[in-house]
C-alpha cells in the first residue's frame, strides 16, 4: 500500500491542482471500434458511452475489467449526540463487525459481481467533534483520514468503488452538501435510517447550527470537508483521489459517497471525471447533489442503503458495457452486412 505523497490539506490540495485526464487516443480508438459493432448505432444506449468513457481512463480501446475493488470506511460521528439518526451510535462498530462476517448487503453484492471487499474503520473509538460546535476534524485528523482512503486503494484494481458506514452519516453529508452548494438546510437533509418528521425538522436545524458554527466552511470545500465531514467521507475522497492518480475508474454511491466526492469536483474542475453516478438514492438531495455535478446515474432503485451496495450493482451494468464493447465482433468480422 503506497504512503499518501501529502501530509497537510494543502499538500492535499496541490495534488487536486494536477490530476490526470484521460487517454485521448484510446479513447478516440474506443469510439471507432464502437461504431463497427454488430448492432445498430447506438442500439446499446448509455452502455455504449459509459464503455468509452471507462477505455479512455484505461488508456486502452479493448479494455477489460477483471479486478474491481469495493473499500468500505467506517467512522464515528458526534453530531449522533443530537439525536439526528433512528439507530444507535454502536451500530456502526457492530455493522464493521457484520461487514468482516460477510453478512452485510455489501458482502452479497461485492460477491455476485465479482468484486474484493475491503473494510476500513478509521478510529471508531475516537468519534468526530459535534460539528454544531465547532469543527468535526482537526487538520491532523482530517489528513489521516484522507491519507487512509488514499492507502486503502489497490493500483492493480481496474474500478473502484467506495462505501461507507457511519451513524449520523447523513447529517454531515447533508452540512457539507450544503456548505459545497449553498441553498437551505432543508433542500439537503433526508430521513436516513428512517427519522420522523420530527427528526428531519431537527436534521435541517443541525445543519443550520453546523453552517453558524464553522464559518470558514462556506468558501473552501476541503475546509467544509474538514468541519462537518467525517473520517469515512473524507477517507471516500481520499480514495477517489488515488484511484484519478492511479487511472482507476470510480463508480460513486449514494449521498454520503457522492457528497464526499463533490469536495473534490469543488476544489478542482474536472475533479471527478473519471467518476460515474452509480444510483440515484431515495436520500431526499441525492438527486440535487448529482445535477450539481452534471451526472445522471445508471440505476434508479429506490435505494437508500449506503455501504457502496448502488454503486455495486451498476458495477454489474459497467461489466456489461465494457464486455459488449470488447467481446463484440465487428460487421467485416462477423460478415454481417451493416447498414
Ligand atoms: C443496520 C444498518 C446498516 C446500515 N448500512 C448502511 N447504513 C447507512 O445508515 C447510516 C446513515 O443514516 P443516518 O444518518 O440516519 O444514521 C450510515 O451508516 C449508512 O451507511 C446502515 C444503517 C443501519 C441502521
Ligand atoms: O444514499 C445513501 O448513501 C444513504 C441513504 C440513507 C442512509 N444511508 C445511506
Amino acid at each position: 500500500m503506497a504512503d499518501a505523497p501529502f501530509t497537510t490539506l494543502d499538500g492535499f490540495r496541490a495534488l487536486l491542482g494536477e490530476l490526470p485526464g484521460p487517454d485521448a487516443e484510446a479513447a478516440q480508438a474506443a469510439r471507432a471500434r464502437n461504431g463497427q459493432l454488430t448492432k445498430p448505432p447506438g442500439a446499446l444506449g448509455r452502455l455504449e458511452d459509459l464503455a468509452i468513457w471507462y477505455a479512455g481512463w484505461r488508456g486502452t480501446a479493448r479494455p477489460r475489467i477483471v479486478a474491481p475493488q469495493v473499500i468500505v470506511f467506517a467512522g464515528n460521528h458526534g453530531v449522533t449526540a443530537r439525536g439526528v439518526s433512528a439507530f444507535p451510535a454502536e451500530v456502526t462498530v457492530q455493522m464493521v463487525a457484520n461487514f468482516e462476517a460477510g453478512g452485510a448487503a455489501i458482502n452479497q453484492l461485492a460477491g455476485e459481481f465479482g468484486a474484493k471487499m475491503d473494510v476500513i474503520a478509521l478510529d471508531l473509538d475516537r468519534p468526530t467533534a459535534d460539528f454544531t460546535a465547532g469543527p468535526a476534524m482537526s487538520e491532523a485528523e482530517v489528513v489521516a483520514a484522507l491519507a487512509a482512503g488514499w492507502a486503502a486503494v489497490d493500483p492493480h484494481a481496474d474500478v473502484l468503488v467506495t462505501g461507507e458506514m457511519g451513524i449520523g452519516n447523513t447529517t454531515s453529508a447533508a452540512a457539507l452538501a450544503h456548505a459545497l452548494f449553498g441553498g437551505a438546510p432543508e433542500d439537503w437533509v433526508g430521513r436516513g435510517t428512517g427519522v420522523d418528521d420530527a427528526g428531519l425538522a431537527l436534521k435541517a436545524r443541525v445543519v443550520a447550527e453546523g453552517l453558524a458554527a464553522n464559518p470558514g466552511a462556506q468558501g473552501d470545500a476541503l475546509e467544509a470537508l474538514r468541519c462537518l465531514g467525517g473520517r469515512e467521507l473524507a477517507a471516500m475522497a481520499g480514495a477517489i483521489a488515488r484511484a484519478r492518480v492511479a487511472r482507476i475508474p470510480v463508480i460513486l454511491d449514494g449521498f454520503i459517497c457522492t457528497a464526499a466526492a463533490a469536495v473534490l469536483a469543488q476544489t478542482s474542475a474536472g475533479g471527478l471525471d473519471h467518476a460515474v453516478a452509480g444510483h440515484g438514492s431515495a436520500e431526499a438531495g441525492h438527486g440535487r447533489l448529482l445535477e450539481a455535478l452534471g451526472k445522471a446515474p445508471l440505476l434508479a432503485l429506490d435505494m437508500r442503503l449506503g455501504e457502496g451496495s448502488g454503486a455495486a450493482l451498476a458495477l454489474g451494468v459497467l461489466k456489461g458495457a465494457v464486455a459488449c464493447h470488447s467481446g463484440m465482433a465487428t460487421f467485416a468480422e462477423a460478415g454481417v452486412s451493416d447498414g
